[in-house]
């Protein structure tokens, strides 16, 4: 039997670090990354770009079966560039429209079902460290090390304003928090893949903690769970 690459799943709500970490330990460890929700992001884009219904659930499955996107990786091994259709939309995704169209495509099974399979090809040698809201529950369950990564929520919206602050753009705090806890709510509230930790996760509380302090944490614990990854 051929030796499946070892996977370590990151999820967790918006704004608990998830992106963060998984993109260290990949480096760390000179594995593979999937950011899963780009590719939710990317679908809800090219629903605008078509005209397609966000509440469409047939028209949207048809969207994600053909969803024409690369992920490519320059020079500048950290920074991945998404191309949808051939056009960069690397940081049009990462827009609030976009946060709250790939939320709401995201609901809907057929959706989910129908990405499965191009998640599921990142996970190759020597090792994918595998970032989302189902990673451990669904896209890889038989993972040997998982983490759910969480923080309130009102430490999560200041983590997003500074980010935003930091990048030029004019940000309410009050309209961060409505959104994230409106995320929050559809994605642990729908009827598939729900946000919820996998029962064999460590869950980190990130409230209060530095970044440096949860790469620890996470590492340690990827460590007792993967023999021979700390040497
Ligand atoms: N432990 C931490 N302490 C303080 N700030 C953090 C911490 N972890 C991440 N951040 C900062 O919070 C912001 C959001 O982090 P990140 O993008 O990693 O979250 P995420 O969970 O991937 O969110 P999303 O699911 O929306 O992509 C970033 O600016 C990041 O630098
Ligand atoms: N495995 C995943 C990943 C993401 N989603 C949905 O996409 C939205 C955007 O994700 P980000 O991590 O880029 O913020 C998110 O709110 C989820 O609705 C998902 O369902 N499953």
């Amino acid at each position: 039997m051929s030796e499946r690459a070892p996977v370590v799943t990151i999820d967790g709500p918006s704004g608990a670090g998830k992106g963060t970490i998984s993109q260290l330990l990949a480096q760390h460890l000179g594995w593979q990354l999937l950011d899963s929700g780009a590719i939710y992001r990317v679908l809800a884009l090219a629903a605008i770009h078509h005209d397609v219904e966000l509440e469409n659930e047939e028209a949207i499955t048809l969207l994600a079966a053909h969803l024409d996107v690369q992920f490519l990786t320059g020079d500048d091994k950290d920074a991945i560039k998404v191309v949808l259709e051939g056009e960069d939309v690397t940081s049009s995704i990462r827009s609030q429209e976009c946060s709250n169209a790939a939320s709401k495509v995201a609901a809907f099974p057929r959706v989910r079902e129908a990405l499965l399979r191009r998640q599921r090809a990142f996970q190759t040698t020597p090792g994918l460290i595998a970032d989302g809201r189902d990673m451990g529950t669904v896209v890889f369950p038989t993972a040997p090390a998982k983490l759910f990564l969480t923080a309130s929520a009102e430490e999560r919206a200041q983590r997003r304003y500074n980010q935003l602050q930091d990048k030029g753009f004019d940000v309410n705090i009050e309209r961060l928090l409505a959104e994230i806890i409106e995320r929050d709510d559809r994605d642990m509230n729908r009827p598939v893949a729900p946000l919820v930790p996998a029962e064999d996760a460590l869950v980190i509380d990130t409230s209060g903690k530095g970044i440096t302090e949860v790469l620890e944490l996470a590492l340690k614990h990827i460590e007792t769970k993967i023999s021979g990854i700390g040497q």
